[in-house]
């Protein structure tokens, strides 16, 4: 008898032992409970293992478009928890409540680990599928559980360990899992606090988001915890009634479900009423204020209540509902996928944008939705995503359409000149300006769009401005008295983590809640579903209709990471189009993928690396593993200049006080190809 057989018997009989002989096992009762309903509910036998089933894709994009802004709200936590998780060897998953894999991050070798098992995207791991597991027995149970190897089911999960919580939506419903899995032998402590905070940051945003139209109410017995991930929130209706609340409220006030605290008024909760709260924190500049407890006069909580997002940006009231609370699944998305070799195709320019990915899809149509509603819309994605491609799409479906589309990069303006290119100057108002003076972009966007990219790059004192321009809708050209009144569509956008330059304190927040009325994350190139019909669309801009590619070249294209995501594949092509003799584009064509830089270049948003959607990069040789520590440094520092630079070559050589020579020498010796340049 195998080892493996001896193995599976024996762990096979200690199952049976517990749950059908009533022996004392060495593991939690949620392990045992777990086993007995696995025997018992679902007539699983520990004998014969089974392989979790697989939905249809079609099934698995309809459930992420259902649930797409819980996907919004959780993909960047996940990664962040990935990172900090620091292990290669784990993956960061989320599954709906019948334990399907709807999201997953993890190196792409133990993605391929993970396979064989039937762990990926798409498998159902609930218990009645996958026996006990961490994210089957945490749905089954609705609580934290750490499944470590011998505790599942099936043997062959038994190299496995996980931790799982549970995601629970505004209204108190679970509406996700989310689970570390690792080979590690034991739970990690530290891992546990992480997801269990990674999870309660992903219910704050999603509470924001579904309750947009309710006041929020942040609160906490110490008054350094408002604002912070420990505070109590609680989102409250204009009439004061309670309408949702996150864990650490119902937990600080004494309720144990949100039931018991829905409807209730806010001064029944605390001896004030909203009205009172409002005006307080208003006075206050939304610091703390004393607030107590109703039931208990000696509890005394520091509290800050707000207007609602929606009303603060400026939003109409939305007929038929509110907005963040309707199904995000109201759109069909264009057939993605199964076009073959030389098909002809229908060349997207960048006017028009290709967005045949479902999730991009649908989050054009809800960013349509808002912009028509004047709802300001910020755009988060790694550089290259297509951020100005999806501000111009949502320009071309809005109400304004007609209008302009004025573009501003506040990455590229010389900070001096950033203010007199948004808000214009009147003739004579210095030293070089235009004898006429000039009608700065703010006002060029009238009746249009103002597009303000790379927003995170803009300097505070200008946010200053910017925000009283938002707030007052009129802009007052340098070296003038006069206020000129304007309207415009705002959409603004940024490869930064603005959430996290909020925090520290290089962003100001009330201009970040100002413009993200709604957020959107476009997903990376590596990510989309539709990378087959973008690359035949690009194909078809760069080299016209009848250019062909060999199979061999779709699947290079296809398994590739792309770092530098749309951008970077519109390069690569237009090279291929220029290397090949004909309109047929074939593998040898595509030898500048080879010299493309290894996810060490992921940019400052970038997920690491995604499941199964690297292979190639075992193929490629990465140039960084020839460079000593040092090298290695500078070449990361050099590779983080030129993404926010957006690999503008003089910039960063004036960044560094260096020459463009110098600057090129050293990318050359660092093994930096300038494949990512415009
Ligand atoms: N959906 C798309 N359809 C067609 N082309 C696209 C699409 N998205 C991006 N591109 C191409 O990729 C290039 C980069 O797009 P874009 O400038 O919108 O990216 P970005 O995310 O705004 O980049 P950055 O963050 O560096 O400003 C565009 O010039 C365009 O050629």
């Amino acid at each position: 008898m195998s080892l493996t057989v001896i193995e599976n018997n024996r762990h096979a009989h200690r199952v049976m032992e517990v749950v059908l002989q009533g022996f004392r096992a060495e593991t939690s009762d949620v392990v045992v409970q777990s086993w007995q309903r696995c025997m018992q509910q679902h007539h699983l036998h520990p004998d014969h293992p089974r392989k979790p089933p697989v939905l249809p894709r079609d099934q698995l994009d309809a459930r992420c478009l259902r649930l797409a802004d819980l996907l919004d709200c959780a993909r960047h936590e996940m990664a962040t928890l990935y990172q900090q998780l620091a292990d290669p060897e784990s993956a960061v998953v989320l599954t709906d409540t019948e334990g399907v894999i709807l999201h997953m991050v993890s190196s792409s070798e133990f993605a391929d680990d993970l396979k064989p098992m039937g762990f990926h995207v798409g498998a159902i791991w609930s218990e009645a599928e996958a026996g006990t597991n961490g994210m089957g027995t945490c749905l089954a149970s609705a609580s934290a559980v750490a499944v470590s190897r011998e505790d599942h089911f099936f043997t062959q999960f038994t190299s496995l360990t996980c931790s799982a919580v549970p995601i629970f939506d505004p209204s108190g419903a679970m509406c996700a899992v989310l689970d570390v899995t690792s080979r590690s032998s034991l739970p990690q402590q530290h891992g546990l606090v992480l997801l269990g905070m990674t999870a309660q940051m992903v219910e704050n945003r999603l509470l924001d988001l579904r309750c947009r139209d309710a006041h929020p109410l942040h609160f906490h017995s110490r008054p350094e915890f408002v604002y912070t991930l420990h505070e109590g929130r609680l989102a409250v209706s204009g009439g004061g009634q309670i309408q949702a609340a996150n864990r650490s409220a119902l937990m600080q006030l004494g309720f144990r479900t949100m039931d018991e605290l829905r409807g209730r008024h806010v001064d029944e909760i605390f001896q004030t009423s909203l009205a009172s709260l409002l005006e307080r924190s208003s006075r206050s500049a939304y610091h703390p204020v004393v607030t107590y407890r109703a039931a208990q006069a000696a509890h005394r909580f520091f509290a800050v209540a707000r207007p609602p997002a929606a009303t603060a940006l400026g939003e109409r009231s939305v007929p038929g509902g509110k907005p963040g609370l309707e199904p995000a699944i109201d759109i069909v998305a264009r057939p993605v996928g199964g076009r073959g070799e030389g098909e002809a195709v229908r060349p997207a320019g960048e006017e028009s944008g290709a967005f045949g990915d479902p999730r991009l899809a649908t989050q054009l149509h809800r960013a349509a939705r808002a912009i028509s509603r004047e709802i300001p819309v910020l755009l988060q994605g790694e550089t290259g995503a297509g951020k100005e491609v999806f501000a111009r799409a949502l320009h071309g479906r809005s109400p304004n359409a007609a209008g302009a589309f004025v573009a501003v990069n506040c990455a590229s303006l010389p900070e001096s000149l950033i203010e007199s290119e948004l808000f214009g100057y009147r003739a004579g108002a210095f030293t070089g300006a235009q004898r006429s003076g000039r009608r700065g972009k703010v006002l060029q966007a009238d009746r249009g769009t103002l597009f303000l990219d790379e927003i995170g790059d803009m300097p505070l004192e200008l946010q200053a401005r910017l925000l009283r321009v938002l707030d007052e809708r009129q802009v007052t050209p340098l070296g003038s008295e006069e206020t000129v009144p304007v309207e415009f569509q705002l959409i603004s956008a940024s490869h930064r983590d603005l959430p996290a330059l909020v925090q520290a304190g290089r962003f100001r927040e009330d201009l970040y809640y100002r413009l993200c009325g709604l957020a959107v994350m476009l997903p990376p190139l590596r990510e989309r579903s539709d990378q087959r019909e973008l690359i035949l669309a690009l194909l078809a801009t760069e080299a016209g209709p009848d250019a062909t590619l060999s199979p061999r070249a779709m699947d290079r294209l296809l398994t590739h990471p792309w770092p530098g995501n749309v951008r970077q594949l519109r390069h690569v092509l237009r090279t291929a189009v220029a290397l090949a003799d004909g309109d047929r584009i074939d593998a040898e064509h595509l030898a500048q993928l080879a010299s493309v830089a290894a996810p060490s270049a992921a940019p400052a948003l970038a997920a690491p690396q995604p499941s199964g959607l690297a292979d190639e990069a075992d193929e490629l040789s990465d140039p960084a593993v020839h460079l000593n520590v040092i090298q290695a440094n500078e070449r990361e520092v050099l590779m983080r200049l030129l993404n926010e630079q957006r690999w503008n070559v003089s910039k960063v050589a004036q960044a560094l006080g260096v020459s463009r020579n110098t600057l090129y020498r050293k990318l050359h010796k660092l093994h930096i190809p300038l494949t990512h340049a415009r």
